[in-house]
């Protein structure tokens, strides 16, 4: 396949080397950092068969709406811009276009959502825990929470009532869960959902040993996007 890369950073390389190893063509790469280099507008679908953006909040939708706009299906990774979700849906179904979205490509990620979902539900059923959320990422990055952390925060709410909301901070209240964020030195990202109760303590962890995971995931849906009209994510690639 044809991959028009947009940002040019940490996922970029990692993305630019497993694409090549896996016998993918570049065909262009969209970055502030890369000197008089393309736009999206340059490509079409004849020079690019799918798009994979990871670049920054504040630039992932206009980059997502670019290539709806060029009719070139899109896998975005940025996090931190959920607050144009709707509108980035609403335009994929006018132009009939091809979005992909996940908050986390790595599959031990989404075993963790999926794993996530179902603790919360036991442990409503079962009652007499407490829950908080954690994540640890590198000093670069921008938002916070995670966007893992959101998803995972979300995954609880929805099944374990007790909770009503979430505060990245210490929670206010016991219908609040705690979302807390740390940035420490190269750490790849970690998350932990965490239930205690009077007698015990259980916890659910992932932690990235490298980029390589989000990267595979990535192309796994970049590989699979193309010819399939509407939004879509990792529940589906991965029939979870
Ligand atoms: N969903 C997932 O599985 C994962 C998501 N992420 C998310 O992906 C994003 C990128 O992460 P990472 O690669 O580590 O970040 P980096 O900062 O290392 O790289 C981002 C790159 O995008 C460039 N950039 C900025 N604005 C634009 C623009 N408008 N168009 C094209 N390129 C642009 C940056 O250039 P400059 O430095 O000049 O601004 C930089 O080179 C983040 O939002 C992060 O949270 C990361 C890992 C996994
Ligand atoms: O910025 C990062 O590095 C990461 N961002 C994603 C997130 O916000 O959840 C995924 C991963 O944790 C790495």
């Amino acid at each position: 396949m044809n991959i028009l890369l947009i940002g040019y950073g940490k996922m970029g390389h990692t993305l630019e080397a497993l694409a090549t190893a896996r016998g993918h063509r570049i065909a262009g790469i969209v970055d502030p950092g890369q000197a008089e280099g393309p736009a999206i507008a340059d490509f079409t679908p004849a020079t690019a068969d799918v798009a994979i953006e990871f670049t920054r909040p504040d630039a992932a939708f206009a980059n997502v709406a670019a290539c709806l706009r060029q009719g070139i299906p899109v896998v975005c990774g940025s996090t931190g811009w959920l607050g144009q979700w709707d509108e980035a849906v609403a335009l994929t179904n006018e132009l009939k276009g091809s979005l992909f979205y996940a908050s986390n490509y790595s599959v031990g990620v989404n075993l963790f959502f999926h794993f996530n979902e179902y603790i919360a539900a036991k442990m409503h059923q079962f009652g007499g825990y407490d829950v908080a959320v954690r994540e640890i990422h590198h000093l670069q990055k921008l938002d916070q929470p995670s966007g893992t952390a959101v998803t995972a925060a979300e995954g609880i709410l929805a099944h374990f009532p007790a909770k009503t909301s979430w505060r990245n901070a210490p929670a206010q209240g016991p219908r609040e869960l705690a979302v807390l964020s740390e940035r420490t030195a190269d750490v790849v990202g970690t998350h932990v959902v965490t239930y205690t109760s009077e007698v015990d303590t259980l916890e659910l962890k992932h932690e990235a040993h490298s980029r390589a995971g989000f990267a595979q995931g990535a192309l796994l849906a970049a590989e699979w996007l193309p010819g399939r009209a509407g939004v879509f994510g990792m529940k589906e690639l991965l029939g979870l």
